[in-house]
């Protein structure tokens, strides 16, 4: 039974019409190349344009590619309203990206990679001025996805279904190149690239493919646009290490060929040294480190996963010591706790659900 997929616009339809994707050939571009050329500066130099690279002026190099300023986000309660008492889920959070950079997203478990990731591919509403991706708002300017220009790939390829059950994953009695060819207007070489780099058979029939192999088509289709913007949310979890490897050398070389800009949230960090220009450590919903990988000894080490254990631990403690200092504040002046933590209110159609802690619909047992 086929289901929805979630890469951004698979078909690249709608307001496909409206290409601002094709770059400038000459002009700014050509100029910059005269101008070092006479000068003899070394440093970024847009490359030379081919078939499949297009030329990036040297203008549009050092535009943000991404640039969120002063971030909040909380997710919203049964009225629509952020849940009072709950802090939100994303504070503060600022940090920009040129053309050409790749940022690896970091954090543990609840820490808002995710919907920090879904906000800049325009999943959730924030003010337009505090998520710019190549300088328009994700979420009201639809081209942005629309034209491919930005492509978020996350989460499985699955959903619930009625009388099915949850989380089912995509399948059905289809070939992976069915899915792959289905997709308009595409670079036959780059398809063809991409089906090499994921190794994927066009022959697999979607029904009784393994998770890895559906992860490697779910990719395969949020890559066929080259895109400008690109965020991934843990995708390589199901890859074996050499399609994994593959996958990162590929992406890296369309940050350096094309100049697009990469976000990767992942828990899976080795062999990632070289692979970022910038890092983000993301705890709590606030930004607490973003800096150039070249300023990070760890990264210039290849002790990532040290540094990574070391940010994690300290983040437990932090929020163990928080924990502990409310269950303090919820005693009752007799040393009883007041319970206000969820309640559950029965079964919705095959799932509990409850009431939050400080929610509108909550609960006090006395
Ligand atoms: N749809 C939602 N409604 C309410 N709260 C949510 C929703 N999605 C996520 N959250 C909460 O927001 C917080 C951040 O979640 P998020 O998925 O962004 O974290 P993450 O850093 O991606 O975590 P992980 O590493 O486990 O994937 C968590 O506390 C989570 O419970």
């Amino acid at each position: 039974m086929p289901v929805p997929v979630s890469v951004t616009n698979p078909k690249g339809v709608g307001l496909q019409g409206a290409k601002a994707s094709v770059l400038a050939t000459e002009g700014p571009f050509a100029r910059l190349v005269v101008k070092n050329a006479e000068s003899g500066q070394q440093g970024m130099q847009a490359a030379a344009p081919t078939q499949d690279q297009p030329a990036t002026s040297a203008a549009a190099l050092d535009q943000s590619a991404v640039e969120v300023s002063n971030l909040g986000f909380s997710y919203p309660g049964i009225d629509g309203r952020p849940i009072p008492g709950f802090p939100p889920v994303v504070e503060g959070a600022s940090f920009k990206l040129l053309p050409g950079q790749r940022c690896l997203l970091i954090g543990p478990n609840g820490a808002g990679k995710t919907t920090v990731l879904k906000i800049l591919g325009g999943k959730h509403m924030v003010p337009k001025g505090s998520v710019r991706v190549l300088g328009q708002s994700p979420f009201h300017d639809t081209q942005l996805t629309g034209s491919g220009d930005l492509s978020y790939i996350g989460g499985n390829w699955e959903r619930d279904i009625a009388f099915a059950g949850y989380s089912v994953p995509l399948q059905g009695d289809f070939s992976a190149a069915s899915m792959i060819n289905g997709i308009p207007d595409i670079d036959s070489k780059r398809r063809q690239r991409l089906i090499e780099v994921l190794d994927i058979d066009p022959d697999w029939r979607m029904h009784t493919v393994s998770d890895g192999q559906r992860r490697r088509v779910q990719i395969c289709m949020g890559l066929l646009k080259p895109f400008k913007v690109l965020l991934l949310d843990e995708i390589t979890v199901d890859l074996d290490v050499l399609g994994r490897a593959d996958l990162m050398a590929f992406l890296r070389q369309e940050c350096e060929d094309r100049h697009a800009t990469i976000i990767y949230a992942t828990h899976i960090f080795d062999g990632l040294e070289s692979w970022p220009t910038h890092v983000l450590y993301l705890a709590h919903g606030k930004v607490q480190v973003f800096q150039p990988a070249s300023e990070i000894p760890e990264l210039q080490e290849g002790k990532l996963l040290e540094l990574v254990d070391r940010w994690l631990r300290q983040e437990k403690a932090e929020r163990k010591a928080k924990q502990a200092q409310q269950k303090a504040a919820d005693m009752t002046d007799d040393g009883e706790a007041l319970d206000m933590a969820s309640w559950s209110n029965g079964w919705a159609p095959g799932r509990m659900t409850s009431s939050l802690r400080d929610s509108s619909n909550t609960v006090m047992r006395m």
